[in-house]
């Protein structure tokens, strides 16, 4: 019989102590495909935490003929891809990973030929990849759809490419192209969340030449070639995030280690609004509950610097022990709500209209232990956060889910005196 696996927390314990911020898998991914840029010398990228997307880009890398050297107690990745051979990515990789997409560019610069089945990710609705390919095709790149998408060309020129929406790796996919497209590129209403930024970096690191970080109109002036490099990947705001939350919501004070507070400045402003109180010491950020119960929260998710769509399931479960009715819009995906189902398992009382992206929670919630099943990485978290408030007993299962964004996670509740444990039965 196969052997089953999940989280389990017995919550209602305050917590203490220090934390360390994992390095940021949203800026890793895109560093680990344009590693692939080079023609031949080795990258070398450090703070590279194992969760299961970046072991399965590394096999992706591996697939089309990457060697990557991993060393996961010094968190580096080694990366030599001079003998480039293969550019069909295979589905049972690529429909594990969203950001398969993002190894378009490098493939298509040496191989000059690209072919991506389906890819993964958390299912949100709707993700289309409409901006990606539209942008391939203006600078040059021929597109196919059909079960698989063929993207193929030799010789790109650089273009104006305007975004519908500020789309996250749909930016970093044209940025990326665009350093290897003849002259220069303009990309309107790009987003700019900071591991765009720390990307952007990487790429100048390597030759590249990115003009407006940190704006909505980035300039990129194409290079003849791009070249090796050794790169220290940011910190994870979305694994600082939860650990804010998880003292706000289980009480006691914390300090967590290696923050950017400006990454997570809208955050901290609605925490501080519920009431939690959080102090900014440099890049380590103390976070502690009121001990009296929270206020309730207005979020609406936006694109960034607005409040991050990947922080909207935990702000719920922190809302759900709120004084009051709290308001949640989610604005960027059609289908971000699947945790609802799994704080209601816990006890949770939330109105949901999906159609409206608009959940009413009505906190305060006494939480009651449950069994759940998050489909997704901040689902999971969410139901962690609950956890931690629950007086009984709380598992969560599909821990590949949880696995894919948070390393090491009981231990690093353990260290905090959680009493989080990984089960095996
Ligand atoms: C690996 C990674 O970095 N994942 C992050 C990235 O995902 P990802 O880059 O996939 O998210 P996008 O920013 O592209 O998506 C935002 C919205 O734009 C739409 N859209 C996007 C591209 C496109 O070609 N056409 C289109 O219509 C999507 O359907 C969605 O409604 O940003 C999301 C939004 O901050 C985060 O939740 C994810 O954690
Ligand atoms: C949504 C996420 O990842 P992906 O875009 O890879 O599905 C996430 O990190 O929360």
């Amino acid at each position: 019989m196969s052997e089953r696996e999940f989280i389990q927390i017995n919550g209602g314990k305050p917590l203490s102590g220090s934390v360390c911020v994992q390095g940021s898998k949203n800026a890793i991914l895109p560093m680990l495909a344009a590693s692939l840029l080079p023609e031949k010398g080795c990258s070398v990228i450090r703070n590279v935490p194992p969760l299961n997307d970046i072991l399965v880009a590394f096999d992706i890398m591996r697939h089309v003929g990457a060697a990557v050297d991993y060393f996961p107690e010094e968190k580096t990745v080694c990366v030599d891809a001079t003998h480039l051979s293969r550019s069909d990515l295979p589905e049972a990789l690529t429909c594990r990973l969203r950001a398969s997409v993002l190894f378009i560019p490098a493939l298509l610069a040496r191989l000059g030929e690209v072919r991506l089945p389906s890819v993964g990710g958390c299912p949100l609705g709707a993700r289309n990849l409409n901006y990606h390919y539209r942008g391939f095709a203006r600078l040059g790149a021929e597109v196919t759809g059909g079960d698989e998408f063929v993207i193929s060309g030799e010789d790109f020129t650089g273009a104006t490419m305007y975004l519908d929406f500020p789309s996250h790796t749909g930016t970093e996919n044209l940025m990326m192209a665009a350093c290897f497209s003849k002259g220069v590129s303009i990309i309107e209403n790009a987003a700019s969340d900071p591991e765009i930024f720390d990307f952007a970096n990487f790429l100048i690191k390597m030759g590249a030449k990115i003009h407006g970080l940190g704006t909505r109109t980035l300039t990129v002036e194409g290079v003849p070639a791009l070249n090796p490099v050794e790169y220290y990947a940011m910190n994870d705001r979305l694994d600082a995030g939860l650990f804010m939350m998880a003292a706000g919501i289980a009480g006691g004070q914390i300090s967590i280690i290696g923050v950017n507070p400006a990454d997570l400045r809208i955050l901290t402003e609605k925490m501080m609004q519920m009431g939690v109180e959080i102090r900014i010491n440099g890049h380590v950020m103390e976070v502690a509950s009121p001990g009296k119960k929270l206020r309730p929260v207005n979020v609406l998710t936006c694109p960034y610097p607005g409040f991050a769509t990947d922080f909207q399931p935990a702000i719920m479960a922190l809302s759900c022990i709120a004084d009051g009715q709290s308001y949640i819009r989610e604005r960027i995906f059609d289908k971000r709500f699947s945790h609802v189902k799994e704080l209601r398992k816990l006890g949770a009382s939330i109105d949901l209209d999906e159609e409206d992206g608009l959940a009413i929670v009505n906190g305060p919630t006494r939480f009651k232990g449950a069994d759940t099943e998050p489909d997704n990485i901040r689902a999971a978290s969410c139901i962690l956060l609950a956890g931690l408030a629950c007086p009984e007993k709380t598992t969560i299962g599909n821990v590949y889910q949880i696995n894919r964004g948070h390393f090491d996670i009981e231990n690093r509740f353990q260290q905090l005196g959680a009493d989080v444990r990984r089960v095996k039965v």
